[in-house]
């Protein structure tokens, strides 16, 4: 569903050139939720701006549902990161002005839909999410986890090849992380939802199918979640301490 193909990206500062990813090769399959953990400085964000194209790369390639998007110009690549893309941001990214409804309607209305099918597929989104209950109001009316909630139901609307998540559980309290995390593996176990979602938090990334350990803008390692959470999330707490660094972790 997702593949990333050696990528390489470097940011130039006057006549220095730093490398931050180094040759990633990367493949998520449709379904699979997975999780990018790496120490603070490590290119975790820099390689999901790179994915959705927010910045450009060096060397490389990005596949989504087998189309390379690499070269695809400005206007095309509007379309498919509103098709192909879900995004879920930390600080969530609702519109203050909008309504919950509103805010969740948002990729169908870019997308011209008509109306009728859209808020019907809406209000089905927000039962399946549990925010049915406050649709009418504003961001600045709810609290942080259903915020997030609603930025996940806006992420699905337009049923993405691919949510891509910055640290979404990182201004949450844990009854919320958990909320958002539920809402996530709802996503992919009734919606086949392939979820790419960068964390610190090794409890977020205990739920997730694999994790993926970036380490000075290289793959270091690759964590399997075998069915035993609790051990996962052992295994993940573990990791960091031996990779060390600045992990700014929760647990
Ligand atoms: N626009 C930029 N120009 C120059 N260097 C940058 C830029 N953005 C990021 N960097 C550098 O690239 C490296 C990777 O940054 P990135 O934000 O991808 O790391 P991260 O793993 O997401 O870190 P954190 O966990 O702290 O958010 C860091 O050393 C950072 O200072």
């Amino acid at each position: 569903m997702l593949q990333v193909e050696h990528l390489s990206k470097s940011y130039r500062i006057g006549n220095q050139v730093y490398p931050v990813l180094k040759d990633i090769s990367i493949e998520v399959e449709k379904g699979e939720f997975v999780a990018v953990m790496g120490p603070s400085g490590s290119g975790k964000t820099t390689l999901l701006n790179c994915i959705s194209r927010f910045i450009p790369y060096d060397e490389g390639a990005v596949l989504m549902g087998g189309e390379d998007i690499s070269r695809l110009k400005e206007d095309e690549l509007a379309k498919v990161r509103n098709r192909k893309m879900g995004f879920v941001f930390q600080d969530f990214m609702l519109l203050d002005g909008l309504t919950v409804f509103e805010n969740i309607c948002l990729p169908q209305i870019i997308d011209e839909r008509p109306a009728a099918q859209m808020e019907s597929k809406a209000e089905n989104i927000c039962r399946v999410f549990g925010i049915d209950k406050i649709m009418q109001k504003y961001p600045a009316e709810i609290s942080g986890g259903e915020k997030q909630r609603t930025a996940v139901a806006r992420a699905l609307m337009n049923h993405p090849l691919v949510i891509l998540a910055d640290e979404p559980t990182g201004n949450l309290d844990s009854k919320s992380c958990r909320a958002v995390i539920d809402a996530f593996l709802k996503a992919r176990d009734t919606m086949q939802a392939t979820v790419f979602m960068v964390t610190h938090d090794s409890f977020a990334a205990s739920f997730c199918d694999r994790v993926i350990i970036l380490k000075d803008g290289q793959v270091s390692g690759i964590r399997e979640n075998r069915g035993d959470r609790k051990a996962f999330m052992d295994e993940l707490l573990d990791t960091i301490r031996v990779l060390g660094g600045d992990f700014d972790d929760n647990e």
